[in-house]
């Protein structure tokens, strides 16, 4: 089975347009792969890169040289170079993303919300809205909720549909950006689960987690994200 996730030369600067144009490097030389089954957390301090690295992962951010390899479908797809239909459809059938804050659709209840990942895969409305239900239930969503809009939920109500969302589908590899940040420790110890099934069901988890306690229990590996910095001799 090919490896999921690889990474391989990958740079990446900013381009400040109000400031003439200027080039702030952020990452250089970024190499690392993800194995089927392991959780791999981006690690280093404030600003060093760790959401570039996931942005540029799930396509929100573009890349300046280097390669993005996903195992998809039957064949390895270069996420750098990739066009926009290509994007989606890894997006759809292969490569999760639980973003920090949920980006609410107006009139669309939390149960559409975290069901809707399953339906664009070609599940059946029932399936889909019952998989979600066990999902907001294992998050400890009350069932008063689910009919209604998340668009008023308190920030770890939101953070809680996100990840429902993010992890409702089999997708072979998942994007995790902080998504504990918001949660009691209830609920922290349920996303830790979460991920432990996702490990034990193959899939290769790559995330920013600031909480040392889920990071311990979540991690297989730590890569600090300093030794691509172009700041690093600085630092
Ligand atoms: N869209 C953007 N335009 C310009 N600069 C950006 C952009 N996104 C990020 N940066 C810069 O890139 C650097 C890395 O930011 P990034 O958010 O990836 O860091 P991080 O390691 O995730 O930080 P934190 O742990 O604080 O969330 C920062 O200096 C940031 O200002």
């Amino acid at each position: 089975m090919a490896t999921p996730l690889v990474v391989s030369e990958v740079f990446k600067s900013f381009t400040m347009h109000l400031r003439d144009g200027i080039k702030l490097p952020v990452v250089n030389d970024v190499n690392f792969s993800v194995a089927s089954g392991e959780c791999v957390v981006l690690g280093g301090p404030s600003g060093i890169g760790k959401s570039s690295i996931l942005k540029m992962l799930y396509g929100n951010y573009a890349v300046d040289a280097g390669q993005i390899l996903v195992a998809h479908r039957d064949r390895i797809v270069d996420l750098a170079r990739a066009d926009p239909r290509t994007v989606l459809d890894v997006r759809r059938q292969t490569m999760g993303y639980v973003s920090q804050f949920l980006r609410t659709v107006p009139r669309v209840s939390a149960l559409d919300v975290v069901a809707e990942p399953l339906l664009s895969r070609g599940a059946s409305a029932g399936d889909a809205r019952e998989k979600a239900a066990a999902l907001l239930s294992e998050l400890n969503l009350p069932e008063e909720l689910w009919g209604l809009p998340p668009a008023t939920f308190s920030g770890g109500e939101q953070q809680r549909v996100n990840i429902a969302r993010g992890f409702i589908t089999d997708h072979s590899v998942l994007l995790l950006d902080e998504p504990t940040a918001s949660l009691d420790a209830r609920n922290r110890a349920v996303v830790v689960e979460m991920i432990a099934d996702k490990k034990r069901k193959g899939v290769a988890l790559l995330g920013i987690f600031h909480d040392e306690e889920v990071r311990e229990a979540v991690s297989d590996r730590v890569l600090d994200v300093l030794q691509f910095s172009p700041r690093k001799a600085a630092a």
